[in-house]
């Protein structure tokens, strides 16, 4: 490294007053030197773990768990730390107390004396695991993210010197102390949370983090505390932005997912939407005839909840008919979508009980449509009008359902290019001819990663414009995303969501997908679209979520040649038997890319009892020759143009450019 840059002299009076700014965090030569060095330390160190997670539908428990035990990787490096020295029981034992310490800690059942032995034993070994996953970090990275009441205490374990003589000793008087001051407990909890935290860097959610599960704001709550995250969009979380925005017809369709699968409370009481007005008009509207399907999934009827569920499946039915007639209004006003054969509601033959699909026709298994006149079909009732209107009211207002949305917005878009791999969860919508489908938005056509930023940015136009006309264009791009042919967060010719509750014949209930499906395993086609978002084709990976991997079938999730990982194994209940595993997650980390799958979870309750990892199968994918580094990721390159800066800083104060501003109380460093 040279701080004499004489033919960059140009360079540097051309960027003197970028420079002068940076003389205000650096102002002396000391300074700026000791950045750099800093900095170069942090290039050296290996690349944090990525942990990638896909398709959680609501499903909190086993996303907690994947949370907890990063796919694998707190076990793995109980393995590493502790390899013959431990029993596997013992592994598993002290695997599950870092996942769950304030559940486990309550189930250890010990007399006192044997108590500070054991808390003794325990504490070395979490120390152990604490001090292996921080040390990819630096020490300034760690200490941020110790718990206030033990900062001191840890930064004495952790970032203890190794050389130090009777290290043994003071490690245990500490030790000693936190059981004398009865502090072992949160001490333990402290600990254990922190291994999590370090265990990996960032987290990426390749979409769906909404519907059929119980508790998608569960999850987002947990987001909403993760130390490093993106979001990719998925069609499933389109729909409650969309919602939470305004738009009718998302409302709508969240309020029939949500009630398809016996999720009423998730709306009523953690989201505060006020259903009563729905309910009233479903109750008045609807008879008891012809609800069998919609009857929630997933739910035994009995004697005792009959009532009760016979009421959902007329909340089901009646948003549904809402549904079609304001998804109806948005095809009528968007001609180029394209979708006038999903004008659902004037295909039907009213009296005759039948639907005009394409050129044939198909009886339909109820005739009951009571707030449907067959010369106006698009028009809502009065009754229709009250509830959508309430509705809109609720959805707009939630504080809660906001909170979420806008971390969705913040922390989420349609894709994200990270540490040379493109994340995105549904597809690049194909033509049969293998090019980019083109979209038509306002008037402009739009393909590849040109489609994909614009509709990001419709997606936000629609949630914070506050002009009229800006926020309904972007609301309706919104509804385009979750079910439009072209949309590269659906990817499906149409949703047959009336054909599944209405006609009998399976055939129509089919959902052709889009060219990307088969086209994805040729490496051709990811090999198209990773230089479509200037990745370097030989070393970047394509990842997808949305379609789960029927892994019962003998389908892979590893598709052209490795550079296609699709991970959505199906976290979702009702998918399993599909897929016959419980979901796919990624982990990134220095040595390579390994694909782990997870067998069903049954309940937290279980996994702390039997200290059950439903961690399975770890598939390694590709195992670096040479350990990645920081300065092979994004934040490398990052820091090497900080670096550059600071060196021509140098070579300004040198030359006399800048001068050095020594006054009391500046930092020497500002690395983090
Ligand atoms: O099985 P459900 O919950 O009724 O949902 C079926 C619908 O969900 C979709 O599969 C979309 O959901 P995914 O994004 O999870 O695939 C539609 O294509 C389909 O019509
Ligand atoms: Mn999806």
């Amino acid at each position: 490294m040279t701080n004499e840059l004489t033919g960059k002299e140009v360079r540097i009076i051309r960027d003197l007053d970028y420079l002068a700014l940076l003389a205000r965090q650096h102002p002396t030569i000391n300074s700026a030197t000791t950045e750099i060095i800093n900095l170069q330390a942090i290039l050296d160190l290996p690349k944090g773990t990525e942990h990638f997670i896909s398709d959680i539908h609501g499903e909190f428990e086993s996303f907690r768990h994947v949370l907890k035990n990063a796919s694998g990787v707190i076990r793995n490096k109980i393995n590493e730390i502790f390899g013959n020295t431990l029993r596997e029981s013992e592994k598993r034992s002290l695997a599950t107390l870092i996942y769950y310490p304030e559940e486990k800690l309550d189930m250890i059942d010990i007399n006192e004396r044997e108590i500070n032995d054991w808390y003794r034993i325990h504490l070395f070994r979490l120390i152990q695991v604490c001090k292996t996953v921080s040390s990819k970090y630096t020490r300034s990275k760690v200490r941020k993210a110790f718990p206030k009441e033990f900062a001191y205490i840890l930064d004495e374990l952790i970032n203890e010197n190794e050389d130090r003589i009777n290290k043994y000793e003071y490690y245990n008087k500490i030790i000693e102390t936190i059981i004398d001051l009865d502090r072992a407990r949160s001490f333990i909890i402290a600990i254990s949370n922190l291994i999590q935290r370090f265990a990996v860097d960032r987290l990426h959610i390749i979409g769906d983090i909404y519907d059929r599960g119980q508790g998608p704001d569960i999850i987002m709550d947990m987001l909403k505390e993760y130390h490093s995250l993106d979001i990719q969009w998925g069609n499933h979380d389109m729909i409650w932005m969309g919602a939470a925005a305004g738009n009718e017809a998302l409302i709508a369709n969240v309020v029939r997912i949500t009630s398809r699968y016996n999720h009423l409370e998730l709306l009523e009481d953690r989201y505060g939407i006020n259903l009563l007005p729905l309910a009233t008009f479903a109750m008045d509207t609807y008879g008891s005839e012809e609800l069998e399907k919609f009857m929630p999934r997933g739910v035994e009827i009995t004697e005792k909840n009959f009532k009760e569920m016979e009421m959902v499946a007329k909340i089901h039915k009646a948003i549904f008919i809402i549904q079609l007639k304001l998804e109806a209004e948005i095809i009528y006003r968007h001609p180029e979508y394209g979708m006038n054969d999903r004008m659902i509601l004037d295909m039907i033959n009213y009296e005759a009980g039948t639907i005009t699909l394409g050129d044939k026709e198909f009886p339909l298994n109820s005739k009951e449509f009571p707030t449907v006149d067959p010369e106006n079909p698009f028009i809502l009732t009065e009754g229709e009008k009250t509830v959508v209107d309430r509705l809109k009211r609720s959805f707009m207002n939630s504080l809660r359902l906001n909170d979420h949305v806008k971390l969705l917005f913040s922390k989420g878009s349609m894709y994200k290019v990270f540490n040379g791999n493109l994340l995105l969860h549904g597809c690049i919508p194909m033509t049969e001819d293998g090019e980019f489908l083109p979209i038509t938005i306002q008037g402009v056509e739009y393909a590849g990663k040109a489609a994909l930023d614009e509709l990001d940015r419709m997606a936000r136009q629609g949630y914070f414009s506050i002009d009229p006309e800006a926020k309904e264009a972007g609301l309706d791009a919104m509804w385009y995303l979750w079910c439009g042919p072209a949309s590269p967060l659906f990817g499906k010719k149409k949703m047959a969501t009336f054909e599944r509750y209405f006609i009998e014949d399976k055939t129509t209930h089919v959902e052709v997908k889009n060219p990307y499906y088969s086209d994805r395993e040729k490496v051709e086609c990811i090999v198209k679209i990773l230089e479509e978002f200037g990745l370097d084709t030989r070393t970047s990976h394509l990842v997808n979520g949305h379609v789960p991997v029927k892994v019962v079938k003998g389908e892979s999730p590893i598709k052209a040649d490795g550079k296609l990982l699709v991970i959505d194994g199906g976290f979702a209940k009702a998918y399993q038997k599909e897929t016959g595993i419980a979901g796919y997650t990624l982990i990134y980390n220095s040595h390579g890319m390994n694909l782990v799958s997870h067998e069903p979870f049954e309940s937290t309750e279980k996994a702390i009892m039997e200290e059950k990892d439903i961690v399975s199968t770890v598939m390694v994918l590709e195992s670096a020759r040479n350990r990645r580094r920081v300065s092979d990721t994004d934040t490398g390159e990052e820091l090497r143009i900080q670096v550059d800066d600071l060196l021509q800083l140098v070579a300004a104060y040198r030359k006399g450019y800048i001068k050095e501003s020594i006054h009391s109380g500046y930092k020497e460093s500002r690395t983090e």
